[in-house]
């Protein structure tokens, strides 16, 4: 029978079919872990005596709490707090007491979770992957089904690695034509979220898939897939192709030599078959894209920047509005911007870097503009680094930090004001998400960039040549 690309990769893992009264049980390939989701899950081992089922199928790292600003004189890490320290310090301890791989202080591949797993080629397609995080959908991008999970199956995890789990339905996203010159991913699934709503994915994993999904690179892929969950979708998922295979050839954790021929050969069979059916379908004309900002205090409130923000429909829209102090019937460009954050593990990694220095070379961040720029890992910061972005971005006034989450969730001492306006290349614009009271728009990193340079929410697309540094 034809089947979809979920259908595969879900059936190649069931453990014990459901029934009508138990969920499945799901084999996981890898298990990614950090600080914040954890503590709990090791401790409840600790207590009934567990161990580890699969060591080696778990990879952690620390990002949520970690400060982006170095450590002073005497070694120590300006943490936000006890909280973020103890944090810290308690994976540390985990990770040793119970032999778990970590990338933490001193590893020079340490990482946001959903930046670091990738680069080690520890993604691959045809997984099953899951992390205590919402954003885990990113590893769909390379054809694994991928998603988070809560604290006490992280726990079940790591006793059995096995998690139980009802099957989800499908939903085919399918984007057709070219995105138009400096639109890029982030606009694509903003746009996406904005049509379908936050709850359009609720209850299915979204296949993406179409010649707009084809022509992405493999970071943008990445960007699109990281924000299904924002849909509420359950993961999201683009077939693997040759540009996932060139993407993954050579990293560390990817097979080698004849592994890798068969490897290949294997993943090229993780495509939905012609004749298979998707429960639902949706169609996006990708030509009709542009570059997309939100509006209101979640990602659904989406539009593109030169159209009028809509009136609200309900009490919870009018709240929306008040609190973002936008004005239904007015567009969002030219709206006065206080910091602008390029980061986060949807649009951290070298290419969104690049983009945001593309505009920012030979510019100067705005007067009265805070501009912060944080690599999504330290392979990240030392490819930005050997390019000279870092001087692009420090030339024109914005602070170029430390790996980590940053400001996309401020509990790592990096956060605005409140009243603040943020705009920001992360993936959730709640109400002081980036800080008490602070204004989130989410953007593309040419958008973050134009708007630093601007201090106003523009159009990258007036700032794609290059003046001389
Ligand atoms: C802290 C963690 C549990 C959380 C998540 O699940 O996504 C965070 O990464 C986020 O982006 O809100
Ligand atoms: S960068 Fe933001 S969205 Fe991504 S894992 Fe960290 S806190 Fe979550």
């Amino acid at each position: 029978m034809a089947k979809t690309l979920f259908e595969k990769v879900w059936d190649a893992h069931v453990v014990a079919p459901e029934s009508a009264d138990t969920p499945a049980i799901l084999y996981v390939d890898l298990h990614l872990v950090h600080e914040v989701t954890s503590p709990q899950a090791f401790s409840e081992l600790r207590e009934r005596g567990l161990k580890l089922r699969r060591p080696d199928r778990m990879l952690a790292t620390l990002d949520h709490s970690t400060p982006t600003l170095p450590a002073g004189p005497d070694g120590e890490r300006p943490y936000a707090n006890a909280e973020a320290k103890a944090q810290v310090t308690q994976l540390e301890t985990n990770c040793a007491e119970f032999g778990v791989e970590l990338h933490g202080w001193g590893s020079s591949d340490r990482g946001v979770v959903h930046v670091f797993g990738p680069e080690l080629g520890a993604t691959q397609p045809g997984m099953t992957i899951v992390c205590g995080d919402s954003h885990t959908s990113t590893h769909g991008a390379f054809g694994a089904l991928a998603f988070g999970i809560g604290t006490t199956e992280v726990g079940h995890v790591m006793a059995t690695q096995c998690l139980l789990q009802r099957k989800a339905k499908t939903l085919a996203i399918h984007v057709d034509g070219h995105l138009p010159a400096g639109v890029g991913a982030k606009d694509l699934i903003l746009h996406i979220i904005g049509e379908i709503g936050v709850d359009g994915g609720t209850g299915h994993v979204i296949e993406y898939r179409g010649d707009a999904i084809e022509q992405l690179s493999m970071e943008e892929r990445m960007t699109v897939c990281n924000m299904s969950i924002e849909a509420g979708a359950r993961a999201g998922l683009i077939a693997p192709d040759e540009t996932t295979f060139a993407w993954l050839k050579g990293r560390p954790r990817a097979p080698q030599g004849a592994a890798w021929d068969e490897a290949v050969a294997r993943w090229k069979s993780l495509r939905t078959d012609d004749g298979a059916e998707y429960d639902r379908e949706v169609r996006i004309d990708a030509s009709k894209v542009r570059p997309t900002v939100t509006y209101g205090t979640h990602p659904g409130m989406a539009i593109a920047m030169d159209k009028p923000v809509p009136a609200a429909r309900n009490a919870q829209e009018k709240r929306a509005l008040d609190y973002m102090k936008a004005e239904a019937g007015k567009p969002m460009q030219g709206t006065p911007v206080d910091v602008v954050f390029v980061g986060s593990c949807t649009n951290s990694r070298l290419s969104d870097l690049r983009e945001a220095a593309h505009v920012l070379r030979g510019r100067r961040v705005a007067e009265g503009v805070r501009m912060l720029v944080v690599p999504g890992s330290e392979a990240v910061r030392r490819d930005a680094e050997r390019e000279g972005l870092h001087h692009v971005f420090t030339a024109a006034g914005a602070e170029w930090r430390e790996p980590g989450c940053s400001m996309c969730i401020a509990m790592n001492g990096d956060f605005a004001q409140p009243g603040q306006l943020v705009v920001s290349t992360s993936n959730r614009n709640f109400e002081g998400r980036q800080g008490k009271g602070a204004r989130t728009v989410l953007a593309s990193p040419a958008t973050a960039a134009a708007s630093a340079v601007a201090g106003r929410i523009a159009d990258p697309r007036e700032y794609l040549t290059e003046v001389a540094a």
